[in-house]
């Protein structure tokens, strides 16, 4: 199976790392990037196939879209007649699939690009990565078996019967670890104003968070139950977390998480009108 991505950036990186350690070979795997360092870059870390925007598209079974939202349309457009009758993913946020068929020109003659939408995120590069997945009308049985293999090699895959739910897997997933990872900065940064050097907030820090995920992973309890088993009556954890529900932090990651859901349907709105 030969795979090109289009758009060589970081969520391109995170699955092509996650993807070599898997099983795919550096020789199936292309990217099309405009960028030269980022493509040398490539081509050193992983020795995938690193292309310009001017050289032809590599010979290739599927087309991973992976540039940001605001470069989709036109690289779509100018890319319709290469991509038309192949499986394309596009892991765009937000962007709908009746705007990505109108810029692939899916009427074209020799037949319509099969079009799946995937939410993958960042932790791919881990092979520990969460994707939602939505096929397209064109998508064929055989195309999601493809794209489902794909995405557990790099983790784990969520397929959704409603487009609409992917802007909420977004929300969740998506965004999500950039949510984890500032709950870490904020501890780190907790320990260093408790005097601690940097390597050793970090290592309290990221230890904690390791060894909470994996007892919560482990466990038969909830996270809530969990959370219960920590704080004891009247203890430090309880003025912790009084101090926590005072300050919000409970409904302010419900309401960053409803923020960037609504971000994902305006981008849509915003770079699906007129284009
Ligand atoms: N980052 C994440 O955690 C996630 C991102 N996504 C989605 O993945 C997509 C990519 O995001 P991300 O990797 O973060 O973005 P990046 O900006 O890191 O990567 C996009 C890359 O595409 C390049 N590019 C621009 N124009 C073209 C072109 N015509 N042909 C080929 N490549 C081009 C960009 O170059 P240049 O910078 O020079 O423009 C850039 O290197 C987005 O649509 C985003 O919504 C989805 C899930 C998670
Ligand atoms: O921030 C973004 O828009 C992209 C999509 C999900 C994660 N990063």
């Amino acid at each position: 199976m030969s795979i090109v991505f289009i758009g060589g950036g970081n969520m391109a990186t995170a699955m092509l790392g996650g993807m070599l350690q898997q099983g795919f070979a550096a020789n199936e795997l292309h990217v099309v990037e405009p960028d030269a360092a980022r493509r040398e870059q490539l081509q050193t870390d992983f020795g995938v196939g690193a292309w310009a925007l001017d050289d032809p598209l590599p010979d290739c079974d599927i087309v991973i879209l992976a540039v940001k939202p605001q470069q989709l349309a036109a690289v779509a457009k100018a890319r319709a007649a290469e991509l038309a009758g192949r499986l394309v993913i596009s892991i765009a946020a937000g962007i709908r699939m009746a705007d990505l068929q109108r810029w692939l020109k899916c009427e074209a003659p020799n037949g319509p690009a099969r079009l799946v939408r995937v939410m993958p995120n960042t932790p791919a590069l881990v092979r520990a990565g969460v994707s939602g997945a939505w096929l397209g009308p064109h998508a064929l049985a055989e195309d999601q078996a493809q794209v489902d293999r794909i995405l557990r090699s790099v983790g784990s895959v969520v397929w959704v019967e409603e487009e609409t739910r992917l802007d909420a897997i977004t929300a969740i997933s998506g965004s999500g670890p950039a949510y984890v990872f500032h709950f870490i900065e904020s501890l780190c940064q907790a320990a260093e104003l408790q005097g601690f050097d940097a390597a050793t907030a970090r290592q309290l820090a990221y230890g904690t968070f390791e060894g909470a995920v994996r007892l919560a992973l482990d466990s038969h309890d909830d996270a809530a139950t969990l959370r219960e088993k920590v704080t004891s009556k009247g203890g430090t954890t309880a003025a912790a977390l009084n101090k926590m529900a005072e300050l919000g932090v409970q409904a302010a990651i419900v309401a960053g998480a409803q923020a960037a859901r609504a971000r994902a349907t305006e981008l849509a709105d915003e770079l699906g009108r007129d284009s």
